[in-house]
């Protein structure tokens, strides 16, 4: 098993006026290759902030990210926005697409910063294929629905094949036929192109697509499941207090 993605004892804590909030605790997990990995945990526990730190976007106070077996404590923001752009891809529950620019040129954006356009744009077509954008591409995000601007986020986080693909409430704002056509995304790409994915949801449904589930409260990991486990169900509602 390789492990593309590590967090080793990761602590995060923020000053809100006079309080700390301990945002999250030594925080260890791996996160194997080719493996579909979902977040759990109540609003505050610490999602977003495990999967910015994941994702290079901030600096843990302790610990470290080991990304594709790259330590990345220490290294300056110029590498790390090297790595982040070279090895991982983001989808935000809120799209975070650009409104005057096509779903095409939205896509590619990433990959003209980092000097991947040529192949990223021979990339495309069958990306824009897989994901049911073919005809869409010239369109801009408003004249897109829900599902379909989220896939165009998704064809962004992958034009540039990373290593890894970190989403944050992918689902959130789509109603739930949108919100399963992206999860089966998820679920083709990990075994059929073998994507690895982490994925922070509060939805119990959208967290049992993926293969294991991390439970998060208080900043720190409190249980792990398998979602192919006969209680992975009991496990998930003990969680959230069913
Ligand atoms: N930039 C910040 N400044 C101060 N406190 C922060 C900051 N970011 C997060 N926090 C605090 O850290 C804790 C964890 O926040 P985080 O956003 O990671 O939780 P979450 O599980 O993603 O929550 P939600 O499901 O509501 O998005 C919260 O108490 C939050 O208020």
């Amino acid at each position: 098993m390789t492990v593309v993605l590590k967090a080793v004892n990761l602590s995060k804590t923020f000053t809100l006026g006079n309080e700390q909030v301990h945002a999250l605790r030594k925080v260890t997990l791996d996160i194997p290759q080719g493996s579909f990995v979902a977040v759990m945990g109540p609003s505050g526990s610490g999602k977003s902030t495990l999967l910015n730190l994941l994702g290079l976007l901030d600096h843990p106070d302790q610990g470290d990210v080991v990304l594709s077996g790259t330590p990345t404590r220490g290294l300056k923001d110029d590498a790390l926005t090297l790595l982040r752009r070279e090895k991982i891809g983001f989808i935000f529950q809120t799209f975070e697409l650009i409104p005057t620019l096509s779903a095409e040129e939205n896509i590619l954006l990433t990959s003209e910063l980092s000097g991947q356009l040529k192949q990223a744009r021979s990339t495309l077509p069958a990306l824009a294929e897989r994901l049911g954008l073919t005809g869409r591409l010239r369109n801009r995000p408003s004249e897109l629905s829900g599902g379909q601007r989220q896939r165009v986020a998704i064809a962004r986080a992958l034009i540039n094949r990373p290593s890894v693909i970190l989403a944050d409430e992918p689902t959130g704002n789509l109603d739930s036929r949108n919100g399963r056509e992206v999860l089966e995304i998820f679920q083709k790409g990990v075994t059929e192109e073998g994507w690895t994915v982490v994925m922070v949801t509060h939805d119990p449904a959208a967290a049992l697509c993926a293969e294991k589930i991390i439970f998060l409260r208080d900043g720190e990991i409190v249980g792990e499941t398998r979602t192919a486990s006969p209680d992975a169900r009991a496990r998930i509602e003990e969680f959230v207090g069913v």
